[in-house]
């Protein structure tokens, strides 16, 4: 039973310094400026003066994400019942703006504040709108940018303690709840045109036929993963068929490579990673926004000989249109788009499916406003035979988003068809309940709430700029 008023809210900035390590960039950069990769086996053995990295020296002229600080506003909200229960939610940033998403959230904290569990979750939809819609902070949104982050932050936090009230991880009590219910948290405003609350019923109806079985499946085999952990774009040759062997050894039989900075340099990695994979594992290239639409074409009809099952991301994401173009070009050639994780919200998924703009949606726990938008983006969807291969990585993307994949096959889609859920090895050792991966797979998690309760130690050392990492390196980076 839910119970208790909000009585708290506290966000922190909390920054891990990634970038020291080339970790997640999706941009070259220069070997000068590139850390060895001795200095890469955790967040805490890369603090030291000596191995900082300039951030300028990093930057090319067609930079995308150089050099990202893995990054979250944290938020804990608490209530006034006497279980000291806690709900935590984060929103995933690359570092600088952390503190603007940490203002975002205060500005919404009145919403939240001093209202009953039991009345938020009783009409969740009507506190989305609440959020979503607050007469004046909308301007700066509205349902997108930072603004959203900030929601998704502060929902993120309401469903780790409503699921933690309940002693249910978020997947189970997703999978446990009444389909009415589940629509009842959907704010259904601007995708009735495709989906209205009748065919989500219908769909989540449906679903309930064969959910024992695929519950049963899930706790026993998992959901698939694919690991982005070998072939970031700042990792030098050697450490990328390194990183390649080891997966290999540790099971994992997909594989995403970043492209789109160097067309030879990545003809280059691409033949390193298919040579050691081989012919029959899945390859997936994200090109993280960098081309123009005939460029995307072009570019990819040269990387097409090594077989990858997707390009993500080609070129702006709010250029539907353009993926579409794309997508009508690549699909002959056996490349599927896939796209998601800057994708602003429920509308913009709307017109990737209507368009036939994607062949693979990226669902994001942190950009969409949490649990309650994804629902709504699932079942659309579902609704189009699209699947869903959520994006994960950051921190904590993994943590939160396996709830809602395990969720979307147990009573939505109920296919593992083309389905398979990011993964990246990174800084999981700052949660409480870190994912579980066996045989390349999601392990359901089994701990009440969202997964997104942090150490403590942690958020206090890497808090920005007062935790120990950073007094450390803050001096360095002023040099
Ligand atoms: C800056 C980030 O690491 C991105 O490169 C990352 O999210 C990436 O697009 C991914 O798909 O994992
Ligand atoms: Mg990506």
């Amino acid at each position: 039973m839910v119970r208790g008023r909000i009585s708290r809210l506290s966000v922190r900035d909390v920054r891990f310094p990634t970038s020291l390590g080339g970790h997640g960039a999706d941009a070259m950069v220069s070997a000068d400026a590139m850390v060895s990769a001795d200095a890469m086996v955790s967040a805490d053995a890369m603090v030291s003066a000596d191995a900082m990295v300039s951030a300028d020296a990093m930057v090319s002229a067609d930079a995308m994400h150089t050099d990202p600080d893995y990054s979250a506003a944290y938020v804990v909200i608490e209530t006034d019942a006497e279980d000291g229960i806690k709900g935590c939610g984060i929103t995933f940033t690359l570092g600088k703006g952390t503190e603007v998403v940490v203002c975002a959230v205060n500005a919404l904290a009145h919403h939240v504040l001093n209202k009953d569990l039991k009345d938020i979750v009783g009409d969740f939809r009507g506190f989305y709108r609440q959020l979503t819609s607050d007469g004046q902070l909308r301007w700066i949104g509205p349902e997108k940018g930072v603004v959203h982050l900030a929601t998704a932050a502060v929902l993120n936090a309401v469903w780790d303690l409503w699921a933690k009230q309940e002693g249910k991880p978020v997947w189970k009590l997703l999978v446990d709840m009444d389909p009415r219910m589940l629509v009842s948290c959907i704010d259904f405003r601007y995708i009735t045109d495709v989906l209205t609350e009748e065919d989500a019923l219908e769909i989540l109806q449906k679903g309930q036929i064969g959910k024992k079985e695929r519950e049963k499946q899930m706790l026993a085999q998992g959901y698939p993963a694919y690991t982005t952990s070998c072939a970031w774009l700042g990792y030098s040759d050697d450490t990328l068929k390194q990183l390649c062997a080891q997966a290999l050894k540790d099971g994992w039989t997909r594989f995403k490579v970043k492209v789109g900075a160097d067309l030879q340099d990545d003809m280059r990695r691409c033949q390193i990673i298919r040579d050691m994979i081989g012919p029959e594992k899945t390859l997936m290239m994200d090109a993280n926004q960098r081309w123009d639409v005939p460029e995307a074409v072009e570019w990819m009809s040269k990387l097409a000989k090594f077989k990858p099952l997707w390009i993500e991301e080609p070129t702006s994401p709010d250029d539907i249109l353009g993926h579409a173009t794309i997508s009508k070009a690549l699909v002959p050639l056996g490349i599927g788009i896939a796209t998601g994780e800057q994708c602003h919200n429920r509308v913009i998924f709307k017109q990737l499916l209507q368009a036939k703009a994607l062949q693979f949606l990226q669902i994001d726990s942190c950009r969409l406003g949490s649990v309650n938008e994804n629902l709504s983006v699932l079942l659309m969807a579902k609704k189009f035979e699209i699947p869903v291969c959520p994006h994960a990585g950051g921190v904590g993307l993994c943590e939160l988003v396996q709830h809602l994949i395990i969720f979307d096959y147990i009573s939505v889609s109920a296919s593992l068809e083309n389905r398979v859920c990011e993964y990246v090895d990174h800084l999981h050792e700052h949660f409480k309940y870190p994912v579980m991966i066996q045989r390349a797979s999601y392990m359901p998690p089994k701990d009440p709430g969202y997964s997104t309760e942090m150490k403590e130690e942690s958020v206090k050392k890497h808090q920005y700029p007062d935790g120990e990492v950073w007094k450390k390196l803050l001096p360095a980076q002023e040099n």
